[in-house]
């Protein structure tokens, strides 16, 4: 067959809608399963508290009943942007290239905590070299590219069992304060901050950034998808495409800061059960993302105070999931341990 082309009211947008139709859902046997062992662990029910959560969600998402992570992988999606133009971060865009060469060396704060958790890494570069356009004053993308990336994103992920993700884009905190203003609606102001740490006329030249993004696609924005081709960036389409992947391959994710939560709300946008193989890691120091997590319906898992980005909260998660399955997969049920179980009656 001819490829089709990608025109403007045509596929490929259609296609990702309709993939998200097509999810698969929880596995409800491997999620009985592990209740069932739960209930009979050899401590008081409900003890553990989120943990017990964490494994029935991992269960249920990669559809087993002796859930295990061995293989988790951090994605790191790279790329650049030209609203940096605009002068809204504190560092200049040539920290993109020199931080894909750090985490190539080992260098990065994400590659300790790699290290430290045993997890993977892999970093893709998406023309880190090439910026998108200004989203102050052109579309970040055509159809067609939008659709292309969100596909990369897709194919990035394989072979992994639990999935941390995370970016690297100078000037894409600002990005994603335009998509969620999109997305959500209010003013610049509710969805603007420091980023790597831009002083207050920085915050003011973001602010208005962000405005003028916004209202040039005034009447555009009903559409999850145009917000995220007019609005977004590279790392923030491919992240999309590298959550619906996942859910495909029954692969569970932590979802990290501020940023990541930009690709995940466009989802949630589309389809509010699209993320219910996410969980939040942690709530970023970025002010906007308490409010993120609160419309994805998401209870971060950790609060450090952290506003890295690179997948840093996520992959510290990680390690507390891998913490709850060892506990449940390891643990003696009273009756193996000959210990006494809750008695009956009021007590
Ligand atoms: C050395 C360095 C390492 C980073 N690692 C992640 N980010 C984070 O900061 C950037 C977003 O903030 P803004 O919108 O203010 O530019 C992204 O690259 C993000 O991943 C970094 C930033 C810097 C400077
Ligand atoms: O929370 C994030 O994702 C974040 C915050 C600041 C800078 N970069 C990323």
């Amino acid at each position: 067959m001819a490829p089709q082309p990608h025109g403007p009211t045509g596929l490929p947008f259609d296609d990702i809608r309709s993939l998200l139709t097509s999810m698969p859902g929880p596995d409800e046997a491997a999620l009985a399963a592990v209740r069932m062992r739960e209930a009979d662990l050899t401590k008081p029910a409900g003890s553990l508290g989120r943990l017990e959560q964490i494994v029935e969600w991992v269960a249920a998402w990669s559809a087993n009943a002796k859930p295990r992570v061995d293989r988790p992988l951090v994605a790191i999606f790279a790329t650049s942007h030209g609203v940096t133009r605009n002068q809204v971060s504190a560092f200049p865009d040539s920290v993109n290239r020199q931080m894909l060469e750090n985490f190539a060396a080992g260098g990065a704060a994400i590659n300790q905590i790699c290290v430290a958790n045993d997890i993977g890494l892999k970093v893709f570069d998406l023309a880190i070299d090439v910026p998108t356009p200004d989203i102050a004053t052109d579309d970040a993308f055509d159809e067609a590219g939008c659709a292309a990336t969100i596909a990369f994103g897709m194919e990035a992920i394989v072979g992994a069992d639990l999935l941390c993700l995370g970016e690297m884009g100078i000037g894409n905190t600002t990005v994603a304060s335009a998509v969620l203003n999109g997305l959500y609606g209010g003013s610049a102001e509710d969805w603007v901050g420091p980023g790597t740490g831009v002083d207050k006329a920085g915050l003011a030249r973001k602010t208005e950034t962000v405005r003028q993004a916004v209202a040039r696609h005034e009447g555009h924005l009903g559409d999850p998808l145009e917000v995220l081709r007019r609005l977004g960036g590279r790392e923030i389409a491919a992240l999309a495409g590298a959550i619906m992947a996942a859910r495909l391959q029954r692969i569970p994710v932590l979802l990290d800061g501020f940023v990541v939560s930009a690709a995940a709300a466009v989802l949630h946008r589309l389809d509010p059960t699209s993320l219910d193989h996410c969980l939040a890691a942690h709530v970023s120091a970025e002010p906007a993302h308490a409010e993120v997590l609160r419309r994805i319906g998401k209870a971060p898992l950790l609060d450090l105070g952290m506003r890295l980005g690179e997948a840093s909260g996520a992959a510290l998660a990680c390690g507390i999931v891998k913490n709850a399955l060892a506990i449940h997969q390891g643990m003696a049920t009273f009756e193996q341990a000959g210990v006494s179980g809750k008695v009956a009656g009021p007590h």
